[in-house]
């Protein structure tokens, strides 16, 4: 599925208007996440639920995270995490996208799980493509929903270029989508970091940028807008990284788990 963007923007140096850094894993590496997470959480989320699991992680970028929340998540083990264990992909299955094809295909090139994880093009604030495409890879399953969505540092992204509305608009879609929604906001200072980084590259600001309305405590406000506009609950917040994000939990207070008895 071909996401619209501007090429030419993304391959000049420095310059990543949606996020989409190729090397960002490096930057931000996936443990000083996924170590903040439980062991065994999805059994004490999903104690009686049937597997497998689907999980939608938006905005992967090439993918290192989400292999890395798979294994953490899976409980394997340095000695066994580059194989495809045939009973981990009966317990969880991620769905995987990002607006950048090149990404996407870097993210299909290595990765070890193929079988489980699957990684996908797609604008996920295009509803003509969006729809379609998620609902076919949920009718695999025969399943309307998924259990758990991850999104780990898109928000500030999706409203920058699409303004309040558009994180308004983003925020009830994964809570309509998703039971449990991990999400990792970025802080206002970074929203400003990305602007100042533009301008030195001479581009015109993000197009949002100074008309946002909802600013500040991000975190608080995010926790804000899932508890009080889009039928969720805070259930836990796992702590913040080295680089000063929290992880947050939320859970649906609406939906009825499709895999439970
Ligand atoms: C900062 S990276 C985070 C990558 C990964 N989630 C992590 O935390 O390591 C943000 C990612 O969101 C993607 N993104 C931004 N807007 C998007 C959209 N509308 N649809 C899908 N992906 C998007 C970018 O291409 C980028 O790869």
């Amino acid at each position: 599925m071909a996401a619209p963007m501007n090429r030419e923007s993304v391959h000049e140096p420095g310059a990543a208007p949606y996020g989409n850094f190729p090397n960002y894993s490096r930057f931000h590496p996936p443990e000083g996440r996924v170590s903040l997470l439980p062991q065994g959480l999805l059994g004490s989320l999903f104690p009686a639920a049937t597997r497998p699991l689907l999980g939608l992680d938006v905005g992967c970028n090439s993918g290192e995270l989400s292999v890395a929340l798979y294994q953490h998540l899976l409980g394997l083990q340095d000695g066994n995490s580059s194989t495809e264990l045939p009973g981990a992909g009966k317990e969880l299955k991620l769905l995987c996208c990002d607006i950048d094809p090149e990404l996407i295909q870097r993210a299909q090139q290595s990765s070890p799980f193929p079988a489980s994880i699957s990684f996908a093009s797609l604008d996920i604030m295009d509803s003509r493509a969006r729809e379609p495409f998620l609902s076919s890879y949920l009718q695999r399953f025969g399943r309307s929903s998924f259990d758990i969505g991850f999104c780990m540092s898109v928000t500030m992204w999706i409203h920058l270029n699409h303004g309040d509305r558009g994180l308004l608009e983003f925020l009830a879609l994964l809570a309509s989508l998703c039971t449990f929604l991990l999400v990792e906001p970025q802080p206002w200072k970074c929203y400003r970091a990305a602007a100042r980084r533009l301008r030195r590259l001479g581009r015109s600001d993000f197009e949002h940028f100074r008309s946002l309305r909802i600013k500040g405590d991000m975190a608080e406000s995010i926790t804000r807008i899932l508890t009080q506009q889009c039928a969720m609950e805070l259930v836990c917040s796992f702590g913040s990284t080295s680089w000063d994000r929290s992880l947050l939990l939320f859970k649906s207070t609406s939906a009825q788990p499709e895999g439970s008895p």
